[in-house]
């Protein structure tokens, strides 16, 4: 964290939609974490994992089934004009009057926000300035994103809440916002994310949480989310070779191996031991390893095994699911 001082807190949070009897569902069950002053947290999930249910917690927006959330030591529901006035919220989908322009829709929000930014410096600020007499209902995708998050800046908040804020943006767009996400992180901005999209997670993010199935499933620095995943080494088994003519795998430090027709994939938690371990055995054996690739932990590979197990029970099960491969533990 950046500050210690916990901006946002949330302990054993859960939503139920429905009465809390039959045929409800509980979308978010006993999440905790907390964000510091000026930290970017990002929270990560499948589709349906609980993301914007979580967040609209959090902005105060419905209470909790049970749990508890604090912004700026507050409860965003039932003391909402403590919160919101110091709160920037950027919803999945704005829903703005079609008949308006750029320019009118900022104005008629400024209107409802204290102590507002000028109409002018929010629309550069997300690169809109020069669409500020274009009705709303001709803007693309992309442009409605940026106006929702102008919007969620007009009041200058302390702590901003994007949800999935470059969805529909082109390349160049998403990375305009990065930059207006950092330039405001730098100035002190506290920001909740939500994002489907890894790289934007990597690039901002002090920390993050990824939600599967209502619960955290990883939390921590990405750094810290990765180290918790296995690398992989993967190469072609030499012509006339077997896997049990390799050098005893365990020794190696992997952890476990595929077998796809002639390719072996090794799973380990000690990259640098068992690629050496291979390699020396190579060199000693004569050998070349076609198709060689080391490969370390990425938070792709992180995320990509939660939603594994979302289908197949275990992200185990994933790849012995995968009729081609033959799974033998090492
Ligand atoms: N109003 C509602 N009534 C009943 N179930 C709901 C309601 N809103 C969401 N859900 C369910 O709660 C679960 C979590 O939904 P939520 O929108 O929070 O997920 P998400 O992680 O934001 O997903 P996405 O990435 O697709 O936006 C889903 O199974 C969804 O179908």
């Amino acid at each position: 964290m950046t500050s210690n001082e916990r901006v946002i807190d949330v302990t054993d949070l859960r939503r139920v939609y429905g009465d809390g009897k039959r045929g409800s569902f509980e979308a978010v069950r006993g999440v905790s974490f907390s964000v510091g002053r000026g930290e970017l947290f990002a929270l990560l999930g499948t589709n349906g994992a609980g993301k914007t249910s979580t967040v609209e917690l959090l902005e105060g927006l419905a209470a909790p089934a049970g749990g508890q959330v604090r912004v700026f030591g507050h409860d965003p529901h039932t003391e909402r004009d403590r919160v919101r006035p110091r709160i920037g919220v950027m919803l999945q989908e704005g829903g703005f009057p079609a008949e308006l322009n750029v320019a009118e829709t900022v104005r008629l929000w400024a209107g409802c926000t204290s102590g507002a930014r000028p109409v002018g410096e929010a629309l550069d600020m997300v690169g809109l300035a020069h669409r500020r007499k274009v009705r709303v209902k001709q803007l693309s995708g992309g442009e409605k994103r940026r106006l929702d998050l102008a919007l969620a800046l007009l009041g200058r908040p302390e702590v901003l809440f994007l949800d999935e804020p470059t969805t529909g943006l082109d390349a160049e767009g998403r990375r305009e916002t990065w930059e207006l996400v950092r330039t405001l992180r730098t100035d002190g901005t506290t920001v909740l994310l939500t994002t489907h999209y890894l790289e934007e997670a990597e690039a901002l993010a002090d920390r993050l949480a990824i939600l599967h199935e209502g619960r955290i499933a990883a939390e921590g620095r990405v750094d810290e989310v990765v180290a918790s995943q296995p690398s992989h080494i993967a190469f072609e088994l030499p012509d006339g070779y077997h896997v049990g003519d390799l050098p005893p795998l365990g020794r190696l430090g992997v952890s476990g191996h595929e077998l796809t027709g002639r390719l072996v994939r090794l799973r380990t938690d000690d990259l640098q031991r068992a690629a050496t371990g291979l390699l020396v055995w190579a060199r000693d054996t004569g050998v070349e390893l076609r198709r060689l690739d080391v490969r370390g932990a990425s938070l792709e590979e992180a995320f990509l095994r939660i939603a594994r197990g979302a289908k197949d029970g275990t992200a185990e099960q994933g790849t012995q699911k995968n009729e081609q491969a033959k799974e033998v533990a090492a």
